[in-house]
């Protein structure tokens, strides 16, 4: 048998010679996946400001930089350098408090536009536990890729999580998948749309050296497509750290490196930072950058000019460059060129080295030479126009710019698709959330046959009226906090994944904010049906239609309203917070309610809570539907009932000129002013946040 580099000569008996060629295995990549256009990156003098308390702090000082598509870029530093702060200004997600300009693709980068081709995996997977991995990719398929075909839809997923790994878990609950799969899958539900520039906030925190070098390399196979990959990274091992192709380190806000992996070494040897053998160079420039090996950050920031300087393989480094430079300016002209004083000696090196890689962004290349030889020709204009940005590599502009410039919508999906997509998802989480659904379901019928059993047979006796209006308001206050606590926590608890999706382009806040909302609603009725027909029957309330039915409409909109504060305070505030806020809120309404004390006796200067009071609107149109709408005498268990006649009743709680379609009408406007209050806290959130 002859073998030679890919193929092997087998010699059958029959000595006939039978060629086999050996294939090297490729890397799995996204064939359905369609082309986007290539995304290159560039930051200028960009700093970022912060205000604290009355100061301000700077904490991005006018760095640059250049990220290229098709490669692998970290961004490194000590713990507090802006690593973080850089990404999020990179994606979009910080605007605010921002100096300096970011180009895409040569051109000033227009946000809208490079959201839609931009994905961001933040540091924490942000995934919905109780959707299954299928559940989850069909869910971002139909969001982000909306025009395709269920079978394209079908066969883009199977090729990512192909891809990725996870095919053998597609019927896993996202809950219960390890640390590393959960990464994987974040970013599978990014790949859905194939965004030319992705985003990852510390992809290898919580990962096993094994899954870490997984994840990487299921990166670095992503850029090799053309993507533009950043992450923000720690300290990767040596291992790790070869497997980009460029690194951007910050220390203290400013760039301390900007190159290629394999050149970080060599650059800070130049600069006498000699890296020791056998030493990781990425815990290296983490140690220089920490200050551990004297102050060198300002030796390193001028070297490499705040990220204006970029060194790339084969190239020499920008200081040595200068002094080659330098030296070709000072060779003794040979011809008659000779320098005179408004020439480029006056224009100054420096000067032009800067304003040369600020409009440009490339290393200092191979055209030097030309550079040189024009800057000798002629004046500082000759300069400029040696700088022909066809011919610079990288800027892959004009077909570019034109797959951006091709409109693209804003989401992947209609709203109203959007919308009953989220409504279908919410519904499914509600099935599966046990202690959502039949917890609720449980305690409705619980405390109805509890309180059924208390007031039994009170409702027609004339004797027991007041024990009745006890039941009323009772009624008032248990819808007002099962329905109420529940929803304080639904936002606060979605908050992180609403983020993440929302930024990434998957829905509209709006779709949303109406699927969320009206989800729980007929979960909400449900339990409510149930509750009161229980109570109404057992305690021997009027056994008239028309009664159970205004009596109904009325407890089911004070839940319904009740709701609506704990989504308003669940999109302002905290879970902490709102869990003591909203109960201690409501106790004004429930004092002003009518039950404690009628409206006659409240003070003229309180009396405008009782109109806030969606308690007494509740309150009030229960206790017409049972004793209004000329309702018979009471029967009268004992020898003089003082409210065996109905009216007497209602001048008691100075009901009589009450009306039960304004109590109705006063909790649909107050349902309705809530729920867009709760829509307006949680777009402000979401934007402060940022
Ligand atoms: N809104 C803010 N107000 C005040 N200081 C801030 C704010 N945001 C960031 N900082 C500060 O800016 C600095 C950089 O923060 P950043 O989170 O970007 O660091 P990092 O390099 O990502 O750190 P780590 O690796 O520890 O996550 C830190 O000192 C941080 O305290």
């Amino acid at each position: 048998m002859a073998t030679n580099s890919d193929n092997i000569l087998l010699q059958t008996r029959n000595s006939s010679d039978v060629k086999v060629q050996i294939v090297p295995c490729q890397p799995k990549t996204l064939t359905h996946l369609p082309q986007r256009p290539k995304v290159e990156l560039s930051f200028s003098d960009l700093t970022y400001t912060v205000q604290q308390n009355k100061s301000s702090k700077v904490i991005l000082k006018s760095v640059s930089g250049h990220i290229r598509s098709g490669e692998l870029t970290a961004i490194m530093g000590p713990s507090g350098a802006g690593k973080s702060t850089l990404l999020n200004i990179l994606t979009g997600y910080k605007t605010t408090g921002l100096q300096g300009s970011i180009m895409m693709n040569g051109n000033e980068r227009i946000l809208s536009q490079f959201r839609k081709l931009s994905a961001y995996i933040m540091q924490d997977n942000q995934l919905h536990a109780n959707l299954t991995v299928d559940e989850a990719m069909a869910v971002a398929a139909k969001l982000k890729i909306g025009s395709k075909t269920g079978k394209e839809k079908e066969e883009i997923i199977n090729e990512i999580l192909d891809t990725l790994g996870l095919i053998d878990h597609r019927k896993t609950m996202t809950s219960r998948l390890s640390g590393g799969q959960k990464k994987r899958l974040s970013i599978a539900l990014e790949l859905v749309s194939n965004p030319p520039v992705m985003f990852f906030d510390e992809p290898t925190s919580g990962l096993d050296s094994s899954s870490c070098f997984q994840c990487i390399s299921l990166l670095k196979t992503l850029a090799r497509g053309g993507r533009t990959i950043i992450c923000t990274i720690h300290q990767p091992s040596a291992r790790l750290f070869e497997m980009f192709d460029q690194l951007y380190t910050l220390a203290d806000g400013q760039c301390v490196y900007q190159g290629s992996i394999k050149q970080l070494v060599p650059f800070l040897a130049n600069l006498n930072l000699q890296c020791p053998s056998y030493h990781n160079p990425a815990s290296y420039i983490i140690e220089v950058a920490c200050g551990e090996y004297g102050d060198n950050t300002q030796k390193l920031v001028n070297a490499i000019d705040n990220g204006q300087n970029d060194i790339r393989d084969g190239k020499p480094f920008p200081h040595l460059k200068k002094e080659i430079l330098n030296n070709a300016l000072h060779k003794p002209a040979d011809d008659d060129t000779s320098m005179t004083s408004n020439n480029v000696y006056d224009y100054g090196f420096d000067k032009f080295v800067k304003d040369y890689s600020k409009t440009n962004f490339i290393d200092y290349d191979g055209s030097l030479q030309s550079v040189v030889n024009n800057i000798a020709k002629g004046t500082p204009d000759a300069v400029a126009v040696t700088v022909d940005h066809e011919k610079l590599p990288n800027v892959d502009t004009a077909l570019l710019n034109e797959d951006i410039a091709v409109p693209q919508p804003r989401y992947g999906n209609s709203e109203l698709r959007q919308f009953f997509i989220i409504l279908n998802r919410a519904l499914l989480f509600s099935r599966r959330d046990w202690t959502l659904m039949y917890l609720r379901l449980f305690a409705h019928i619980l405390v109805g046959v509890l309180i059924g059993g208390l007031y039994y047979d009170i409702g027609n006796d004339g004797a027991k009226v007041l024990s009745n209006l006890g039941f009323l308001f009772f009624n008032m206050l248990f819808l007002m906090y099962t329905a109420m606590t529940i929803t304080i926590l639904s936002f606060p608890l979605e908050m992180p994944v609403l983020l993440k999706e929302n930024f990434n382009r998957w829905y509209s806040l709006r779709s949303y904010y109406l699927a969320i909302t009206m989800s729980d609603l007929p979960f909400q009725t449900i339990f409510c049906i149930f509750y009161v027909g229980i109570v109404y029957f057992m305690t021997g309330q009027p056994m008239e239609f028309h009664r159970f039915g205004m009596f109904l409409l009325a407890c089911l909109l004070v839940a319904f309203v009740a709701q609506s504060v704990g989504l308003v305070v669940g999109a302002a505030m905290n879970v902490q917070n709102g869990v003591f806020l909203a109960p201690v809120m409501s106790v004004p309404f429930l004092l002003f309610s009518g039950f404690f004390v009628s409206f006659d006796a409240i003070p003229i200067y309180l009396r405008w809570i009782t109109y806030l009071s969606y308690i007494r609107y509740g309150f009030e149109g229960t206790a017409l539907a049972t004793y209004s709408f000329d309702r018979p005498k009471l029967k009268c268990s004992i020898d003089h009932c003082h409210f065996k006649i109905p009216t007497t009743t209602l001048e008691e709680l100075d009901m009589m000129n009450s009306d039960y379609r304004i109590d109705i009408a006063a909790l649909l406007v107050i349902f309705f002013v809530l729920r867009i209050a709760a829509f307006l806290f949680l777009r402000w959130k979401l934007k402060s946040n940022r």
